[in-house]
């Protein structure tokens, strides 16, 4: 797979990193090394500060303390809208602009960043999130939930960023779909050399997408292992509590063919 890659997207570094909202500390130090091509998935029970601390790397929330480094460069004293134009962002309910075609909707990013040939990346883009062309014309109503979400992924790829960051992006959709959106993201980070961190509540999507799995509670990372890690019940209790539930509905995609060794042997 990696030989495919034209290149990889890069390493991340947070040092005592906080961020406190009145008297809810939602981030509490956390430090944290993530690999150039790794996938990460951030997974943790509703309020443990996933989506604070996904925010703060591409600076929508800014932390208290502590520093942010993408590929060397500090985030805390790098324009926000800079820091943005270089990550992907994609979040639950995509939030396309309803009066806007699905085209136009897909370049944005490109017309607020001046370039040109703005129709034919928008084709090459459709094509990579496997929606047929001519929905471009379309509006955001006449498209399913989930061709609405690849068409977020389509536009968080627009300005072609190496990093990319979800939070829950495949939520609101059913099983079925959400499977096969994850599945078919996990293809496109690894073809265009990525660095993702996707945050779930699914357990299951978490161990049959990511490289390394990282559990989150109380504002802290309480486990970081690999899905055979976890699997296996070497990550420690809070991860075993998480994992409990869904390691039979894991074992399920296994046996499918959907294999957690398989990622870790990926692990860069
Ligand atoms: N803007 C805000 N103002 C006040 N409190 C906030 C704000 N944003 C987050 N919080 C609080 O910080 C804590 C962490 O929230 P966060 O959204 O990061 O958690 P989460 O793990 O992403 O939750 P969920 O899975 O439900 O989305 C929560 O207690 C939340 O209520």
């Amino acid at each position: 797979m990696q030989s495919t890659r034209t290149s990889r997207g890069p390493d991340l570094s947070l040092y005592e990193v906080s961020r406190r909202f009145g008297g809810i500390q939602a981030v509490d130090n956390v430090s944290l090394e993530i690999a150039a091509g790794c996938l990460v998935a951030l997974v943790g029970l509703s309020g443990s500060g996933k989506s604070t601390l996904l925010k703060m790397i591409n600076r929508l929330i800014e932390p208290d303390s502590g520093k942010i480094l993408i590929a060397g460069d500090d985030v805390t004293t790098t324009d926000p809208h800079i820091v943005r134009r270089k990550i992907g962002y994609v979040f639950q309910n995509i939030g396309l602009f309803p009066h806007m075609t699905i085209g136009c909707n897909i370049a944005i990013g490109l017309e607020l960043a001046g370039e040109d040939g703005r129709v034919d990346r928008v084709m090459e883009l459709l094509d990579l999130v496997e929606l047929p062309q001519e929905m471009a014309s379309r509006m955001p109503d006449q498209l399913s939930g989930g061709q609405q979400q690849r068409v977020g992924v389509a536009r968080a790829l627009a300005t072609r960023p190496k990093l990319m960051l979800m939070d829950e992006p495949f939520g609101a959709l059913d099983p079925v779909t959400r499977d096969s959106l994850g599945t078919q993201y996990k293809a496109l980070h690894e073809k265009l050399g990525l660095t993702t961190i996707i945050v779930t509540h699914d357990m299951a999507e978490a161990l049959y997408l990511a490289d390394r799995i990282l559990v989150m509670e109380d504002g802290q990372i309480k486990a970081d292992a690999t899905p055979a890690e976890l699997l296996s019940g070497q990550a420690g209790d809070e991860a075993e509590a998480l994992v409990a539930i869904p390691r039979a509905q894991a074992k399920y995609f296994h046996d499918l063919g959907h294999d957690p060794d398989q990622n870790q042997s990926e692990q860069p």
